[in-house]
């Protein structure tokens, strides 16, 4: 069985969690408040600054050409894709560019971006793999899954989002990754892949608890 195969199989539950959290089943259904949508993205954009990082991490990592290639169109879609997405977002909320890169991050984006930032800087670049993947493959499969329902992906609102999560272009970016994790994988201790596991196991928990928190608009339980 494919390592990405067992990772899959073993994290079901948490994952069909994720497809079943009412931020997301509200993006799917169109009842999602919009105030939390506003947050997410907000939260979202800070998270994928540090999360570019790893392609860039990733890079340095890699021992051969294309994968360094590769790593380096995954940094070019991030920030010139996926964050032109939450851009335009922020333009329809009425925030500027600077008030997004200066936002405050709520206690959960500082916590999975920085456990990544974590693994990524001081692991192997299998880790580093594991620990970006639920990243790429979940919103992949989410994007795949709202697609289905009819009218979702020409929702005014939640519309672009789905469009952008479920498009060919992502999915062929989500696959990659699938690929590379069962490369770097393949051959590995059981001890090894346990490791492995384990940075996936908490990614994709992360991935639950960053939908809560904007679902929630959750920031720190105390202000300054
Ligand atoms: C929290 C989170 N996880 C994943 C993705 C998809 N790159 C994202 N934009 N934000």
């Amino acid at each position: 069985m494919k390592f990405s195969q067992r990772l899959h199989e073993k994290l079901e539950p948490i994952w069909r969690a994720n497809h079943n959290h009412p931020f997301v089943t509200g993006m799917g259904d169109g009842s999602l408040d919009q105030e939390s949508f506003r947050f997410y993205m907000v939260q979202d954009y800070l998270y994928l600054i540090d999360y570019a990082k790893l392609f860039a991490l990733g890079a340095v990592k890699a021992d051969d050409l294309e994968t360094m290639g590769k790593f380096a169109a995954l940094l070019n879609s991030t920030l010139n894709e996926e964050m032109e997405l939450h851009r335009q977002y922020a333009k329809k909320f009425g925030i500027t560019k600077d008030d997004l890169e200066n936002a405050n991050p709520s206690p959960i984006t500082l916590a999975y971006s920085h456990y990544m930032l974590h693994v990524a800087q001081n692991g192997t670049l299998a880790e580093l793999v594991a620990a970006l993947l639920p990243c790429m493959w979940s919103y992949w499969e989410i994007g795949k899954e709202l697609s289905e329902i009819p009218g979702a992906a020409e929702h005014e609102l939640y519309g672009e989002w789905i469009s952008m999560y479920s498009s060919d272009e992502f999915g062929t970016l989500a696959q990659w990754c699938i690929g590379l994790m069962d490369e770097l994988a393949a051959g590995k201790s059981e001890s090894e892949k346990s490791k492995l596991e384990e940075i996936f196991l908490n990614t994709t928990r992360y991935e639950y608890m960053f939908w809560d928190m904007a679902y929630n608009k959750q920031m720190w339980p105390i202000d300054a």
